[in-house]
């Protein structure tokens, strides 16, 4: 079987616990997101707050020996013929449940000071995405052009945001120029911002996976629908882990309103809500076979493969069966845009990957 070689647009690093302990005063470091390892739950701390989850579950089964190891992580990469990643935080997910100004902003800091000195300076086939405050806008607009100075690629935001802060408001517009005047890629990782566990009934583990893929189109529906990506048109956004296939048919449905329910419409936009989509707008997927298929059939390009590392929802130790089951007998310039294209475009890295 000829090895495919890839670029990832999801995959994490795995923080050491004292990520925040080691780098703020003890009053700000007690406050950060730690985690307890109770009889079924984990205890999750964040500013006094405590969210009961089955992180020990997700801890447990992670395989890879490199997670926690970027010089052993590049080794399974090498196995599983992935050349660059771009990696999310794990712990600094948590971060933007933050409220409290100052230990967001230096809680974010922190990390992404972590993220630099750990990860972006020591290596160049990982890289990371940055943190961002979202308790104060000022703070956040602050940390891009920071990020920016120190060579990150990405800054991440929530799905899911706390009530009357939506992102279509203009509250976010500062962010939204300085990201697109940085040049950034504005990333969006499925499961965060919100509970991940909403369902306990019948077929719970599946809605509950289904339930944090909605947030992820729901980002979409209202930067595009609320003008911030017309507004931005250097703008682009990446919702990662939540499959690529929604991309056409909420471009349709969003064209659909703009024209059927026109009389109510306002901002009216330059462009119709699926060319922002298709212009704009990226998505990732670990295993989806209709996220490739959509390439084909409907020519929405921003597509791109993700292997989720080290996450028991993607793809280690089964890369190379899953790439052959996604690509083989597909197009070579879509096997191209979706494994490797995709993600060179965005973060604008020179061609690496070795040719077996
Ligand atoms: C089986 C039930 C219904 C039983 O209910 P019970 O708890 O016994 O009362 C319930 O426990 C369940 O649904 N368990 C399945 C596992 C799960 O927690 N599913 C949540 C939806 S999936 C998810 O949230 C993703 C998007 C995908 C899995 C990894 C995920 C949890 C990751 C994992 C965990 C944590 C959250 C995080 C980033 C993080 C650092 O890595 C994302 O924010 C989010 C993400
Ligand atoms: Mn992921």
């Amino acid at each position: 079987m000829t090895k495919i070689w890839v670029n990832s647009g999801d995959s994490h690093v795995m923080e050491p616990a004292d990520v925040w302990t080691e780098r703020l005063p003890a009053r700000l470091g007690a406050r950060a997101p730690r985690s307890e390892r109770g009889e079924k739950y984990e205890m999750l701390y964040i500013d006094g707050e405590r969210i009961d989850r089955q992180l020990g579950d997700f801890m447990d089964a992670m395989r890879p020996p490199g997670a926690w190891d970027l010089k052993v992580r590049l080794k399974d990469l090498d196995q599983e013929g992935v050349w660059s990643q771009l990696a999310f935080p794990s712990m600094g997910f948590w971060l933007v449940s933050i409220t409290d100004r100052e230990l967001a902003r230096e809680t974010v800091r922190a990390w992404n000071d972590w993220a630099h000195e750990e990860i972006l300076s020591k290596n160049k086939r990982v890289i990371t995405t940055a943190c961002l405050s979202t308790a104060d806008i000022d703070d956040a607009v602050a940390e891009v052009e920071r990020v920016a100075e120190l060579g990150f690629k990405a800054v991440f935001l929530p799905c899911s945001t706390r009530d009357g802060e939506e992102y279509a408001l203009d509250r976010w517009e500062p962010l939204w120029t300085a990201v697109e005047r940085a040049g950034l890629v504005l990333a969006f990782h499925i499961g965060t911002g919100g509970q991940n566990v909403v369902f306990r009934g019948p077929g719970g583990a599946v809605v509950n996976y289904m339930e944090t893929t909605y947030p992820g189109m729901r980002v979409v529906s209202h930067m595009v629908a609320g003008g911030a990506l017309d507004r931005h048109p250097d703008l682009r956004i990446l919702i990662a882990e939540g499959g690529a296939g929604w991309m056409p048919a909420i471009g349709d449905r969003m064209d659909e309103a703009y024209r059927q329910h026109g009389m109510f419409v306002r901002p009216k936009l330059s462009r119709l809500p699926s060319e922002i989509i298709r212009q704009q707008v990226y998505a990732s997927f670990q295993h989806d076979k209709s996220s490739v298929e959509i390439v084909e059939s409907t020519g929405y390009r921003n597509v791109m493969w993700g292997d989720d590392y080290p996450h028991l929802e993607g793809t280690y130790g089964h890369t190379q069966s899953t790439l052959h089951d996604l690509f083989d007998g597909v197009p070579d310039d879509i096997r191209e845009r979706v494994t490797r294209g995709t993600f060179n475009e965005l973060f604008r890295l020179p061609e690496q990957t070795p040719q077996e």
